[in-house]
């Protein structure tokens, strides 16, 4: 029973609390029979059910304990498949590169920006001046 295979889509039809798959590590674990006795409360798990929660899971710092207990409810693999959401690798460098990345080429933008805006104040102060004294 445990190594049968799931595609992305089948675990995403089981978010019910009595039928709830998640998957970590590409394998993929029914908790159902764990949501009540969950330490961490049963609403993160029933958010992850039916995804991938290999993050949400080691964001945690679960122990070894926590470990056993998810191989206790392993009940096959996930077979990935072109244009399955891959929460795992992505998030974390995506996250990364958007808070340091745009982050500081928004600053130099708007750096650039406010020279820009005082350099076409400067020369339309410049201009109406002009102006005023040929009137
Ligand atoms: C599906 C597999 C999961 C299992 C088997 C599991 C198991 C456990 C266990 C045994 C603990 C007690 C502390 C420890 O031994 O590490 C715990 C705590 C906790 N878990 Fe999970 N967990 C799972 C998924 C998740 C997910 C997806 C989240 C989402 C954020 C989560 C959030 C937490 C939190 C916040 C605690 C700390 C509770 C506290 O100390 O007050 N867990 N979990």
């Amino acid at each position: 029973m445990s190594n049968k295979e799931y595609t992305y889509s089948e675990v995403s039809e089981h978010t019910g609390k009595k039928d709830l798959l998640v998957v970590i590590h590409d394998k993929v674990y029914n908790c159902s029979s764990f949501v009540d006795e969950h330490p961490g409360g049963e609403e993160v798990l029933l958010d992850v059910g039916g995804q991938d929660a290999s993050e949400a899971f080691e964001d945690v710092g679960h122990s070894d304990e926590a470990r056993e207990i998810l191989d206790g409810m392993l009940v096959g693999t996930l077979k990935r498949q072109p244009g399955d959401p891959k929460p795992n690798p992505q998030t974390q460098p995506v996250v990364g590169a958007t808070n340091t990345g745009s982050g500081a080429g928004m600053g130099v933008g708007l750096y650039a920006l406010c020279l820009v805006g005082v350099a076409v104040a400067y020369v339309g102060y410049t201009y109406i001046n002009a102006n005023k004294d040929k009137a």
